[in-house]
């Protein structure tokens, strides 16, 4: 199972490098900006680790950035079919400007991206991918509504392969 099949779409958003916890974005195109203090990681039982916000996050914020290898979709395709369950699902597909890549998050980096967890009819964040200055295309998720202090940070995978949902039944709900 991969974690998420995205249509990206370009952006203007320049981020500073995170301090801390915390990171500088700006969306010009929603006049947001500022220190978003990235969420925190909590357990939530049979999910295991997820995502909480830390302070309200007004619609269309900018949240955390899925952050990872940048690979190539084929690349994503074939470290898929090596690995195990052991492995988790870390590998994040989507497509920007027509071309299609793969963000594999599967080594522990101290991210936060990579913990959030999945719902398909209660997300509250929506996954977009962006072309920084660098040229280097990134995924950051945005606050898909307002989002109250000390909820869960939730996205849709997107994955409804049938493989993946018959191997795990949570990715209907
Ligand atoms: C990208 S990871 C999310 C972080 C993960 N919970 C952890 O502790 O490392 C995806 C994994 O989280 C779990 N997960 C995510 N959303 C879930 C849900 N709605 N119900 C049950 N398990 C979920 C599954 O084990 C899935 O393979």
């Amino acid at each position: 199972m991969v974690v998420a099949i995205v249509v990206g779409s370009f952006c203007s958003v320049e981020t500073a490098p995170e301090v801390g916890r915390c990171f500088r974005i700006t969306v010009p195109s929603s006049g947001l900006s500022g220190w978003w203090c990235a969420p925190q990681v909590r357990e939530y039982g049979a999910k295991g680790r997820g995502v909480a916000a830390t302070r309200a996050f007004p619609r269309g914020a900018p949240l955390l950035e899925y952050a990872g290898e940048l690979t190539s979709r084929r690349e994503g395709l074939r470290r898929e079919l090596a690995m195990g369950p052991e492995d988790g699902c870390f590998l994040f597909f989507f497509r920007l400007g027509g071309r299609q890549y793969c963000i594999d998050a599967t080594a522990e980096s101290g991210r936060l991206g990579r913990l959030v967890n999945h719902s398909r009819r209660r997300a509250n964040a929506r996954p977009r991918a962006v072309l920084l200055a660098d040229g280097v295309p990134r995924l950051f998720l945005f606050a898909d509504r307002d989002i109250a202090r000390g909820e869960e940070i939730v996205f849709d995978y997107g994955d409804a392969r049938p493989a993946a949902v018959e191997e795990n039944p949570w990715l209907k709900h």
